[in-house]
């Protein structure tokens, strides 16, 4: 048996599936991927970099500690991203770490020239040159420290000052591309902005009893808000279902796509992190279940919704702010939902996690915390068929735990039975025709 080499068989494996493509190992994109996941938490949740580089979240010690080169690498792909601030922030956490270890994990020269680049880009220049002439007196070789030094004091004009070096300046970068996302950040935490108590009053809970099967089983709704409508199904699934559900997707899970506006094609996106796969109803009687259930809670016709799509997203998974409409400027939008523009979305929490991972309505001010089994609605799309942009709405980065969801989205050519007649203010009782969008 001790001869017996089992390492050996599994490599042989592994090594067979790798050839055949099942099994990638992490490249230089899961690195810097993991390292831009952790940054997304800190920002959105005003993590410290030293608690975070601890294993420490909003002050439980919830994870494992990285080592100073751990901690550097973080810094760096802040840095290949043009992202001073967090360079700044963990190559000086990078730096408080080396100090305290033995054997060290990385040589010292290496996180100083990282971090004086960042502190000159911050407009900490004083800093840069003192941190660099450090950098030439420990690695008198270093290929770039002396014309570095150089480079520096000429910024300086002679103007270096004796004695005391003046605070750090680190800001954050503030066009990132994102708008809305202090406001965003703000709702993911939970800070939500007072609601009007008049708007409050009208808000209230119900028994949806208006189809014959719900006679029998009513189903429980939670009106969160008006104008736009979003409303959440109470325990609308049952943990077996979503086991199913759960254990059908995760063979065909994979990388989450966004459709690219400008071309119309298909890729993957760092604004949007999780992995999805889409079932079909005659895969299993749950999902054909969930699919009829649809059509109970929101009285929407299902002949045209999409099929099921199950998400799961990891630690730092989240989805920016978005529509799950598509606009009349977008390439091909139309043509690869081929029933039309998604009139309503419908989203099961199946596994919530332990913390963060909330959808926020960031245009409303509006967050919705998951809780299992539950089902949140909302109509994407006018009753004119334009799309409303008040919908806009995001799935913030799952901190701890994980986050698996279903939704399915409903389409183009809709027939409203009577519309979600209690909770739709718009819709009242009546009837409507066939719609045609687009
Ligand atoms: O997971 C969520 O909370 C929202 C997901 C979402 O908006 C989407 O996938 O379109
Ligand atoms: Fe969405």
């Amino acid at each position: 048996m001790m001869r017996d080499n089992r390492a050996e068989k599994f490599i042989k494996s592994i090594t067979d599936r790798r050839i055949e493509s099942k099994v990638k190992f992490p490249g230089e994109e899961d690195l810097s991927g993991a390292a831009t996941a952790l940054l997304r938490l800190q920002d959105t949740y005003k993590l410290d970099s030293y608690d975070l580089s601890n294993g420490i979240i909003l002050g439980k010690k919830v994870g494992h500690k990285l080592t100073a080169h751990d901690t550097f690498e973080v810094g760096r792909a802040a840095y290949n991203q043009k992202d001073y601030y967090h360079t700044l922030t963990w190559m000086q956490v990078a730096l408080n770490k080396l100090e305290n270890e033995n054997p060290r994990t990385i040589e010292e020269e290496e996180i100083l020239e990282y971090l004086a680049y960042a502190l000159y880009q911050q407009g900490n220049i004083r800093r840069a040159l003192a941190m660099t002439k450090k950098l030439a007196k420990i690695a008198p070789n270093h290929p770039r420290a002396k014309g570095n030094v150089k480079w520096y004091e000429d910024m300086l004009e002679g103007k270096e000052k004796e004695g005391e070096l003046p605070p750090i300046v680190n800001k954050r970068i503030e066009d990132d591309g994102i708008v809305e996302r202090d406001a965003y950040e703000a709702l993911c935490r939970g800070e939500i902005p007072p609601i009007d108590p008049k708007e409050e009053k009208k808000l209230y809970c119900y028994l949806k009893r208006d189809r014959p099967f719900l006679k029998l089983a009513p189903i429980k709704v939670e009106i969160l808000r008006y104008e736009p409508l979003v409303v959440l199904f109470k325990q609308i699934i049952s943990d077996y279902e979503s086991e199913m559900v759960q254990e059908l997707a995760a063979p065909k899970l994979k990388r989450a796509t966004v459709q690219n506006a400008f071309t119309g094609e298909l890729e993957t996106a760092s604004y949007r992190i999780s992995k999805s796969a889409w079932l079909k109803g005659a895969e299993h009687p749950v999902v054909d279940r969930i699919n009829k259930r649809v059509g109970d809670m929101t009285n929407l016709n299902q002949e045209t919704s999409e099929e099921l799509q199950v998400a799961n997203y990891g630690l730092g998974g989240h989805y920016d702010p978005h529509f799950d409409f598509a606009r009349k400027e977008e390439v091909n939008a139309f043509k690869k939902l081929a029933t039309g523009n998604r009139i309503a979305t419908v989203l099961f929490y199946m596994e919530v996690p332990e913390w963060g991972g909330a959808t926020v309505f960031n245009q409303l001010g509006t967050a919705v915390f998951p809780s299992k089994n539950d089902a949140l609605f909302w109509y994407n799309l006018y009753r004119s068929g334009e799309g409303d942009l008040r919908t806009r709405h995001a799935a913030c980065p799952v901190l701890m735990g994980v986050k698996w969801v279903i939704f399915r989205l409903g389409s183009k050519i809709v027939r409203r039975i009577e519309g979600i007649k209690q909770m739709d203010p718009r819709t009242g009782p009546r009837i409507y025709e066939t719609m045609r969008f687009g």
